[in-house]
């Protein structure tokens, strides 16, 4: 049996799965924490995924990894290869200004024309902005700018700072995929190519980028002594890897009809198009996705965490939040809460704060509060879903995945928010699971086909009462902050 890794390095953690490269069949998985924070030191990354290779059994009988990982994060390197500073995640939302400067400069149209996104806090090209206005002198060291998972890659092959890596720091032999470099603002998944100019607006310099891999193009291989357990053989591929959520919709199979709605530390409502959207509003990122098709996508900044906020604020595990979720009637009897606990990027509101809206008497119950905080996170994708719908995307069925997407009462009100049917896969790792399909299609030159993931569903139910009244609470909570 040829045996194939794959990783999701997220946001919270790392998580690698070892699959057969032939059927897909798991046999083996390991993870490891990520530090907390919105801004964070890629080499705990690395350290985390060393650590999860390893719980996983090692690389010794693998033939081929790919890395799928969370988007956007700015890993800017110097001529040596060294980190300038922490990279700035997907959800720090310090650059909003410098987003909405990039956007005046260039201007919307130009931006959705020129790369399929209109900038917001998230995309890299932001964050340099940031770096170029707040941090001149880092600026001005700037060699090479990559995303968290080209340079676990580029690591992986034995590449890292002079002195701590077998290969020494050969900014040039840093590669990407077409996903992950979708999410930049500085590349095109029309001409499938860089667009400097906008590079150097962003940073006010050009810098090495990495290539941009075709799907299922290898990238080289493991460097035998990357990785402290040891490589394995010197033959290891290494795959393009992949944005997460181009990962996971590649681990799914997602096909025409098929929008996925994942629910981790962020919301994202996406699925896979053969035509590219450009939607100059900002609202639906135009992405590419890992097969080579294109990945409208639409993210929030509150979603799984606020069950934790909401779970902490009533002293409960999930499993009890739920229960007091579903004790409580559709619409939460009047109360609303409007989860931007984060600031919020969809919509683009990036200082708004939370409200909880239409308390009474007789509705400030535990119960309540705990469906408002379930409903409201929802609504926020179900936002998301009728944006990606309004790009021509086809919606017959949601496909639910994240790690709050196994909570029954998150299942039960999805099917009474979302309209269109909501199917839950079997428990898993689908963004390390794609990035395993990757790593088999690379090894192989052909993408596998691996059974579709089973899913079942909660009964559709759909009570639109619930997205009405969050409409309303949603509007107003936005003029207050106005
Ligand atoms: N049963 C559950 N109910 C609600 N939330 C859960 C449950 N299990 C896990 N989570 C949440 O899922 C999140 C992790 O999901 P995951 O998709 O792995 O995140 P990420 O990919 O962003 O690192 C955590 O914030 C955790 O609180
Ligand atoms: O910013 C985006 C997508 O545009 C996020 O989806 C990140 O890619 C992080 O994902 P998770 O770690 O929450 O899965």
């Amino acid at each position: 049996m040829t045996l194939v890794a794959g990783v999701d390095s997220s946001t919270q953690s790392c998580k690698v799965l070892v699959t057969d490269a032939e059927t897909g069949r798991i046999v083996r998985s390991g993870r490891a924490a990520h530090p907390d924070g919105t801004e964070v030191d890629p080499e705990a990354w690395w350290q985390a995924l060393c650590t999860a290779v390893a719980d996983a059994g090692g690389l010794a009988d693998v033939a081929a990894i790919s890395v799928g990982g969370q988007q956007h994060g700015m890993v800017a390197l110097d001529a040596d290869g060294h980190v300038i500073r922490p990279a700035l995640l997907w959800n720090d939302t310090r650059s909003a200004a410098a987003a909405a400067a990039l956007t005046a400069e260039v201007g919307a149209d130009a931006y959705a024309e020129r790369t399929g996104v209109v900038p917001v806090a998230s995309f890299t090209a932001s964050k340099l902005r940031w770096l170029r206005d707040e941090e001149p002198g880092n600026a001005a060291r700037v060699a090479a700018v990559a995303l968290p998972h080209d340079w676990l890659s580029w690591r992986l092959r034995g590449y890292g700072p002079e002195g701590t890596s077998p290969l020494g720091p050969v900014l040039t032999e840093l590669f990407t995929d077409r996903s992950d470099a979708s999410g930049t603002a500085y590349w095109s998944a029309i001409t499938n190519d860089y667009d400097r100019a906008l590079l150097v607006a962003a940073l006010g310099h050009d810098a090495v980028l990495p290539r941009v891999l075709a799907p299922g193009e290898a990238g080289g291989v493991v460097h035998p002594a990357a990785l402290p357990t040891g490589g394995g053989s010197a033959s290891i591929v290494v795959g393009p890897g992949a944005g997460d959520n181009a990962a996971a919709a590649f681990g799914l199979g997602a096909t025409s009809g098929d929008v996925i709605v994942s629910i981790g530390t962020s919301g994202t409502v996406f699925a896979v198009t053969d035509s590219p959207s450009r939607d100059a509003s900002g609202i639906v990122a135009g992405f590419a996705d890992a097969s080579g098709a294109y990945l409208p996508l639409v993210a929030t900044l509150n979603a799984a965490r606020v069950l934790d906020a909401v779970a902490g604020l009533l002293g409960v595990d999930y499993d009890e939040l739920g229960r007091l979720a579903l004790q409580a009637e559709p619409g939460a009897g009047g109360a609303v809460l409007v989860p931007w606990f984060e600031g919020e990027r969809t919509p683009n509101l990036p200082d708004a704060t939370a409200g909880l809206l239409g308390l009474t008497l007789a509705n400030t119950t535990r119960s309540t509060v705990a469906r408002a905080a379930v409903e409201g996170l929802l609504c926020g994708l179900a936002d998301g879903l009728e944006a990606v719908r309004g790009q021509g995307v086809d919606a017959r069925r949601i496909l639910l995945i994240g790690g709050a997407a196994q909570n029954t009462a998150v299942q039960t009100i999805a099917a009474q928010v979302f309209a269109v049917p909501v199917l839950v896969p079997a428990p898993g790792e689908y963004v390390a699971l794609g990035a395993a399909r990757q790593a088999a299609w690379a090894l192989e030159g052909v993408a596998p086909e691996w059974p579709l993931a089973t899913a079942a569903g909660p009964a559709s139910d759909h009570r639109p009462i619930i997205a009405l009244q969050y409409a309303a609470a949603r509007d107003t909570r936005a003029a207050e902050l106005a």
